[in-house]
């Protein structure tokens, strides 16, 4: 380097390739060569992750996970070593993906987007055109996934009492949702690693959701960094943030008051998840590469043959509890709600510690398999929270499993206030991109003005418990039910390639 510090020549790969090991580990991203070696036991993912790329480019496995401003913000100026000379390194012989060149011809074949009619459809696309790992990991359910089929089965088993001779012209979606007015009683939720699926992740759900002034909450576990998905956003559009709380409070609460300062209009502490949940789907993947940018303190090697959830997960803290809710609520001014909750019990104790609203959730039954739907538990409280009169004490949201606008009209009846949906809108982006987001939302904006007019109510407040009869939400019958989650949750072990020997 010549005195005002620019670089005089360009280093070389045989010189970034010297660097391959634990002790001395050098890698190139977008032609610029860093020095890694003490930050690799602070990576989020992992060292190992990094070492499997020491002395080479790294570039391609860095992309679809990683903001671009990562390597500025995580590592020190001292160890940005420089531009290289790229025709001087070794062209790394690829890993032949045998379902690769068929996934290809899968893409060439797919559907155009019109053909897409409900919000499965998308689904249905997603499976034969996503990348294995990234289909894996979001259609991963926890263990034998009945939970994860009982989301959506859940909703089969309410029926509804339509009234009839009522003025239904004038139909209006809209609701508000922790004092935002949004036009329909649904949110984007919170689903990790945007990128696996698409390579501009969760900003394509916040462009989605301006369009459709629907709100969006933003993942711990996100793929793009949080201040782009922020930046994202556009005029006053309403985002929530969910937090995964860190085993090192002071990471969280820098978290928690950037996004307050950012304008999050909500705080949703994930409280069913002290360990990510066992998804075999996911582990089968053989996830090894793709990361996220989460903080994980620990420096330990992240055990990868967990799949995607174990290796970006070891930063949660399992011993988040009841007594932590006033240090959040000292934290911040933002309305706390906690995502997650599955009985009637702990929403009266969420209500008597203070916090604005709860999620009947299980994680979309990524964790706890046997978990009973949102649904259905919000079926068990509101009866309880009405004969208490605290109904409008907190806000009751329910996810998992929402894939009709009648699957929102049950649980609005019900007495929800709003619910989440995930994998919908991340299929239709790993599908279609941003047409697919915003196509899937305004089929399900279709889907409810027709469905509210069919079942006599022209506004949100119309929906009540006597539009339904859901006696039989409580029964849970064994067989799985052969819907789109059920039919292709099982790839066979042995494909029509490898023979069994
Ligand atoms: C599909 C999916 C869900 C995840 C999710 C990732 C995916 C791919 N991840 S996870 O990696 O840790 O499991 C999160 C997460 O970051 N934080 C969270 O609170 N919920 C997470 N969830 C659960 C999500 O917020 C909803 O509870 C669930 O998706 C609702 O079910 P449906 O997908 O059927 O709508």
């Amino acid at each position: 380097r010549d005195s005002n510090d620019t670089q005089k020549t360009k280093l070389t790969g045989e010189q970034v390739a010297e660097h391959h090991s634990r002790d001395s580990c050098w890698v190139i991203v977008h032609g610029k060569a860093y020095d890694v070696t003490e930050f690799l036991p602070e990576h989020p993912g992992g060292p190992k992750i990094i070492l499997k790329y020491a002395g080479k480019d790294a570039t391609e496995e860095f992309e679809p996970i990683h903001p671009p401003d990562t390597l500025d913000k995580y590592l020190d100026k001292s160890k940005h070593l420089g531009d290289v000379d790229m025709g001087t390194v070794a062209k790394e012989e690829k890993e032949v993906d045998p379902d690769e060149e068929e996934r290809q011809k899968r893409i060439e074949r797919m559907p155009i987007l019109e053909q897409c009619y409900n919000l499965m459809d998308f689904e249905a696309v997603a499976r034969q055109t996503m990348k294995k790992s990234a289909w894996a990991y979001y259609s991963s359910g926890a263990d034998d996934e009945i939970t994860m089929r009982e989301n959506h089965n859940a909703f089969h088993k309410i029926w509804f009492r339509p009234r009839v001779l009522v003025d239904v012209e004038h139909v209006d979606t809209s609701t508000s949702m922790l004092g935002t007015h949004c036009d329909m009683p649904y949110y984007v939720t919170a689903t990790a690693l945007g990128k696996l699926g698409n390579p501009e992740g969760e900003v394509l759900l916040t462009r989605g959701a301006k369009k459709h002034n629907v709100i969006q909450m933003i993942p711990t576990l996100a793929s793009c960094s949080f201040d782009e998905i922020l930046d994202a956003a556009e005029g006053d559009q309403c985002q929530w943030l969910q937090l995964y709380v860190n085993k090192d409070r002071d990471v969280t609460k820098r978290i928690v008051q950037h996004a307050e300062k950012r304008g999050c209009k909500g705080l949703f502490i994930t409280v069913d998840a002290p360990q990510l949940g066992r998804r075999e789907k996911d582990m089968r993947s053989k996830f090894s590469d793709a990361g996220s940018n989460v903080q994980n303190t620990g420096g330990e090697d992240v055990d990868r043959s967990q799949g995607a959830a174990r290796a970006i997960s070891s930063f949660i803290d399992p011993s988040l509890s009841w007594k932590d809710i006033p240090w959040f609520q000292s934290i911040t001014k933002m309305p706390i709600l906690l995502k997650g909750v599955q009985c009637v019990e702990d929403v009266i104790r969420a209500i008597e510690v203070g916090v604005q609203g709860v999620v009947l959730s299980n994680h979309g039954g990524r964790q706890l398999d046997f978990a009973r739907s949102g649904v259905e538990v919000l079926a068990e409280v509101m009866p309880v929270l009405r004969e208490r009169g605290w109904q409008d004490r907190i806000e009751i949201y329910i996810d998992g499993g929402v894939r009709r606008a009648t699957d929102i009209i049950k649980a609005l009846c019900l007495g929800a206030t709003g619910v989440g949906i995930g994998r919908p809108f991340l299929y239709a982006m790993s599908a279609y991109g941003l047409p697919g987001v915003d196509r899937a939302m305004q089929l399900l904006k279709d889907e409810m003005e027709m469905n509210m007019r069919l079942i006599g109510a022209s506004n949100i407040s119309d929906l009540n418990p006597t539009l339904l009869d859901a006696r039989g939400l409580s029964i849970h019958t064994a067989t799985v039910p052969s819907d789109t989650l059920g039919l292709s949750v099982y790839d066979p072990l042995i494909g029509p390639k490898e023979k069994a020997r």
